[in-house]
């Protein structure tokens, strides 16, 4: 007898581990390691997914039950990917449900949906006075009927229907499905030319219509969708109907894929000649490529140093040798143009994954892939686990973006994943950034100390492409501005510089580091700040709706007029930054025409995209904008980059607060002077001498990472050591302490009781450090208090494990407690 081993969609504890369910013999040859499956559990029906099939069972045959069904003719995961998911849910603590679900995209996500019918005949329906209004009638069919469906149409029948169910008169079945599914069509096939000919001498010449459409047919023989079809000739649906009684033609359903980009047309390019630097980045991965060696590349290549020229020409390389490839691209850079790059040079081989595609959309781009119609896949972090099966490269562009780790479970980096995921198919890994992480650039040149994986190549490309110099940073000391008098948000530099562009009609980006930028209600009077009832937060001030809001529980209050302390008038809104600077712009520049990109004009579908266009056609002079307006655009006549504020970010308690500026403002200088037209930078700023902005001044990202480097050492951060964040949340504080203190000393015992020392500074391998339980950043959260305990830990142990068994041995007092659990393992957002 051979059993499947089925993870069943639950994300507990209690049930993260696979269960045995017998294959039924109607079922036998469709069930494999990867297979979606219906499967009774409990009282329910609940989807899974197949991860093992085996001779013998766990459990006494007699006790298993049958597998319900197989939901899909083809597996959507591989074996491999299933291997995979099992890596991430050791990796990063999570049930091996959860890693499995990410892999799948949400139109897999089954729903069980309850079906009754009636039990035995139907004779028993005439005996029930029921005035149904059609119930009765719907039922006597016998068929399966959606109880969902009918406690809607019938709701005064709702009682009844219970009452048979209890009787045992109707049954109840669940089944699983999907919440979207295939888009069909229904396509006309027609008979070949000479039998359409032959039919067209038996329709009267008064059936017009039916003449014209076998003409139509006749002329252009080959298949066409019905509502086409009856569009081009003038008739409806029904009509063609009647042909196909005749056997004419003959009608079935097509599945179509709804194409995101089928309006577009994308003209084809050719590889371009690449320049001496770019042919000596290629050559190394070209040869790994062709020896089947797994490797990891750091491209690190200045902006505008000419990156994707070189993921291109690698990916073509790879197409060729009859391998897959997979391109990641932060979801922010994922515009049109960014998409246009790809589908230009490989065609219809390229499907794209992003988040901002309808689940019925990305289903198809999913399924092209499945399927093998798709050979590129560019997308946004989850595109990682694309089902291809013979992965020949994995890109990585801006490789040190935040946005690669997800902050819910499973809290995977996909930058370890695509290593991960090399490995198993033996294929080649580029990273490629103009401000490598410092973990990946201390990989690359000093071969990974402590990360425990393996180390990668290091590929520098020092020059922009046909030797256009990098732009000119300027900084500009905002004190001393305010000493001269000048209370502007502007500094003189900058306003000179916006003039200047102004007046040869060049264009503008103007970065607002928003990150730690005010959007709070403030009273003039006492101080004091409007902060969410539920959570540690600030609420945030929306002008369109006029409400504050908190962006972490959804609390949202109206606007207002005096202070809830101290009832003074004298109550000041901070707006979104950005939403201030739009106004002093159009204050200060009378008729300066300005786009704002921030998340409040961003949220609509299209409309990022939308903005861009405008700005390329430049249609505006300044493109004005948060963080997004930092990556990856490539626009001529961008001859000026301004900098609001440089230093907003830098005062924030996380250990990379440096190294996310000096990344942000070397990203948005290189907007500045990528083609014809030269560039300039002005960043102001109320602290010049600093670091992470006097290395962009220098394009100094060698010696600005030695630096931080340094830094990391002496504080045991990563890349030195690797840090665990377990966080524990409850209503009450004690019970937290309590459950936190317990968990730091029963991981402290297991970590002693293998000889790992707890003092890190001390020179040696293993070492981990435990500290706190403390109050988290935020302290509180949707009414729950958090405390966390942070895991700094380095040398050759499976940290995730220790924390996992610590946790598992704390399970039952835990549960009873009510305290909730969460861990992050590399954690990127430290507040
Ligand atoms: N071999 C080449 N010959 C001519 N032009 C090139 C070549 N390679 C790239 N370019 C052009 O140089 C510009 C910069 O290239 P690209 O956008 O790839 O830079 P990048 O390294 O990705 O920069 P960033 O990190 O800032 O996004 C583009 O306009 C591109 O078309
Ligand atoms: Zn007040
Ligand atoms: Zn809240």
């Amino acid at each position: 007898m051979t059993v499947a081993r089925v993870i069943v969609d639950v994300p507990s504890r209690d049930t993260d581990r696979p269960f045995d369910y017998l294959i039924p013999d109607r079922l036998a040859g469709w069930v494999e390691v990867g297979s979606r499956v219906a499967v009774p559990f409990g009282p329910r029906t609940l989807q899974g997914i197949v991860t093992g099939i085996a001779e013998d069972a766990d459990v006494a045959y007699a006790k298993l039950k049958p597998l319900e069904d197989v939901l899909d003719a083809l597996p959507p995961l591989s074996p491999e990917l299933v291997e995979l998911a099992e890596w991430i849910s050791r990796r990063w603590l999570c049930p091996l449900t959860v890693a499995l679900q990410a892999m799948l995209p949400a139109a897999l996500k089954g729903r069980s949906e309850k079906y009754v019918f009636p039990a035995f005949g139907a004779e028993w329906l005439e005996e029930e006075i029921v005035r149904s209004g059609g119930l009765l009638d719907a039922l006597r069919k016998g068929k399966p009927l959606k109880l969902a469906a009918l406690l809607k149409q019938y709701p005064n029948q709702g009682l009844s229907i219970k009452r048979w169910l209890r009787e045992g008169k109707l049954e109840e079945r669940q089944r699983v499905e999907n919440q979207v599914s295939v888009k069909t069509v229904l396509t006309v096939f027609p008979q070949p030319t000479g039998e359409l000919l032959q039919a067209l001498e038996k329709v009267p010449a008064r059936a017009s219509k039916q003449r014209e459409t076998l003409r139509y047919l006749a002329e252009h023989n080959e298949a066409i969708p019905a509502v086409k079809l009856a569009e081009a000739v003038g008739t409806t649906t029904t009509a063609i109907r009647t042909l196909e009684e005749r056997g004419w033609v003959e009608i079935r359903p097509v599945t179509e894929d709804r194409d995101p980009y089928a309006d577009r047309d994308f003209p084809s390019t050719t590889p371009m000649k690449l320049t001496p630097g770019q042919a000596e980045a290629l050559t190394p991965i070209q040869s790994a490529m062709a020896n089947g060696e797994s490797r990891t590349f750091l491209l690190h290549g200045v902006t505008g140093s000419g990156k994707t020229e070189i993921y291109l020409q690698a990916i073509q390389r790879c197409l060729e040798s009859g391998r897959e490839a997979i391109v990641l691209v932060p979801e922010i850079a994922l515009t049109p143009q960014m998409v246009e790059r790809f589908k230009s040079r490989f065609g219809a081989s390229v499907a794209v994954l992003h988040s901002r595609l309808s689940h019925g959309e990305r289903y198809d781009e999913w399924r092209k892939i499945r399927e093998g119609r798709a050979r590129v896949a560019v997308g946004a972090r989850s595109a990682i686990f694309a089902p291809f099966t013979k992965i020949g490269l994995i890109v990585i562009d801006e490789e040190h973006e935040t946005s690669y780790k997800q902050e819910e479970s499973p809290k995977y980096h996909a930058r370890d994943v695509a290593v991960e995921r090399a490995r198993l198919h033996g294929a080649v890994v580029v990273l490629g950034s103009a401000t490598p992480a410092l973990e990946t650039y201390d990989s690359a040149v000093y071969g990974g100390r402590d990360q425990g994986g393996e180390a990668a190549t290091y590929i520098v490309m020092p020059d922009r492409v046909a030797n256009r110099p990098l732009p000119r940073v300027h900084i500009v000391d905002m004190r001393e501005e305010l000493k001269l008098g000048n209370r502007a948000m502007f500094s003189r530099m900058l306003a000179d510089a916006i003039r200047d562009r102004l007046a040869k009609r060049e264009q503008m980006v103007l970065l607002l580091n928003r990150r730690g930028y005010a959007t709070f209600v403030m009273c003039r009077s006492c101080g004091h700040t409007a902060a969410c009832p539920h959570c540690e937060i600030s609420l945030t001030y929306h002008r369109g709706s006029q409400n504050l809001r908190c962006h972490y529980c959804g609390y949202s209050e109206a606007e207002p007029k005096t202070c809830p302390s101290c009832e003074s008038p004298h109550i000041r809104f901070f707006g979104t930054g950005t939403q201030k600077v739009e106004e002093a712009l159009a204050a200060t520049f009378p008729g300066i025409r300005v786009i704002r990109m921030d998340v409040d004009t961003t949220t609509e579908k299209g409309s990022h995209e939308r903005w861009l266009t405008e700005f390329r056609e430049r249609r505006a002079d300044v493109l004005l904008g948060t963080q997004m307006v930092a990556k990856g655009l490539d626009f001529p006549y961008v001859t000026l980059v301004g900098v609001l504020a440089a230093d907003a970010a830098l005062r924030l308690p996380d250990f990379r607060a440096s190294e996310r500026t000096f990344q942000l403002l070397t990203q948005v200088a290189g907007r500045a002077g990528r083609h014809e037209l030269p560039g300039e930078v002005v960043i102001q700023t109320y602290d010049p001498e600093h670091e992470s902005i006097t290395s962009v001044q220098g394009h100094d990202y060698i010696g600005f990472a030695e630096r931080a480097l340094v830094l990391r050492k002496q504080l045991g951060y990563p890349p030195y050591g690797r840090l665990i964040c377990v966080t524990f949340s409850h209503e009450s504080v004690p019970m937290l302490l309590s459950v936190g203190a317990q968990f730091a000393s029963g991981l402290k015992g297991r970590a002693a009781s293998l000889g790992i020392r707890h003092d890190f500074d001390a020179a040696g391998s293993s070492a981990m450090e435990v500290l706190g339980p403390v109050s988290s950043p935020i302290a509180r959260l949707k009414d729950r208090y958090r405390f966390q305990c942070m895991v700094k830990y380095r040398g050759d142990m499976d940290a995730s494990a220790l924390v996992a068994e610590t946790l598992a041995d704390m399970g039952e007092a835990v549960k009873r407690s009510g305290v909730q659990v969460s861990v992050d393992v590399d954690p990127q957002m430290m507040l």
